[in-house]
């Protein structure tokens, strides 16, 4: 893997237009080349970040009905449930850019942990199959184009935690949790293999809750003896960083 781009910020609103012009950029050059766009939403403060691409000009420039939407990971819910990943992503950004209903894939409702996972990762070979989506020809996992990662304070992405053993999974495409120690508890997420096996990753971080995680990831005393899930994150194509000010601070 080529070496992380590390992008930093005065401030948030800063941030967002960066990550709107990144995406904007991604979109048209994967469209041209491909016919679609495949894009990969975390829940949490990302989605607020995504802001900016519902407004002009970035939201008049964008080809929506070539995107293909999926979820970094879910909360086991109701897809109307507060918790969900998926109506955060509904009210703060799907329900106001024109993708086709047809092209966003939440988790499927009113099944355990474990088998909406199952189901989610055999919806995604199915995608596979009929070429809707890439394949990586390294690791035979499905090849999103974007994967718009956030990170919590501790250091999680997704729903792989610090000292939980879903983050070692290494044949699974997507996996689940039932004792989350963010609530909610049950959850389903993507796994590294299948995380970073992305052609881009965008790691959006702001805020002073998430210094200390920062320094330990990217400061001159990186932990590599026990890493944190963010430090996991390897794509075999390109990782840039989005950075605030207050998420930079402790560096
Ligand atoms: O629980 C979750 O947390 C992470 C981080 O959220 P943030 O609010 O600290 O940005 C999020 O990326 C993930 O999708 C979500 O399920």
């Amino acid at each position: 893997m080529a070496p992380p781009t590390i992008q930093k910020f005065e401030s948030e609103e800063q941030v967002a237009v960066a990550l709107a012009i990144y995406i904007l950029h991604l979109s048209a050059k994967f469209i041209a080349a491909n016919g679609s766009f495949s894009v990969v939403l975390s829940g949490g403060t990302l989605i607020d970040t995504l802001r900016k691409l519902t407004e002009p000009p970035y939201v008049n420039s964008i080809e929506w009905s070539k995107w293909l939407i999926f979820f970094l990971d879910e909360r086991v819910v109701p897809l109307d449930h507060p918790d969900s990943n998926y109506k955060l992503a509904y009210d703060g950004f799907l329900s106001k850019v024109p993708i086709p209903k047809s092209n966003i894939y939440p988790i499927k409702e009113k099944l355990s942990p474990e088998e909406a996972a199952a189901e989610y990762e055999q919806r995604l070979k199915h995608l596979v199959a009929n070429n809707t989506l890439k394949t990586s020809p390294t690791t035979g996992f499905a090849k999103f184009d974007l994967m718009l990662v956030g990170m919590g304070p501790e250091g999680h992405v997704a729903s792989l935690f610090c000292w939980h053993f879903q983050r070692f999974e290494k044949k699974k495409w997507v996996t689940y949790i039932t004792d989350s120690p963010k609530p909610p508890p049950n959850r389903i997420t993507f796994t590294f293999p299948l995380i970073n096996s992305a052609s881009e990753i965008a790691m959006v971080v702001t805020g002073e809750d998430a210094a200390d995680a920062v320094k330990v990831a990217l400061g001159k005393h990186a932990n590599d003896y026990y890493p944190l899930p963010v430090q996991k994150v390897s794509p075999e194509g390109s990782l840039t960083w989005f950075l605030d000010k207050e998420a930079t601070s402790e560096l």
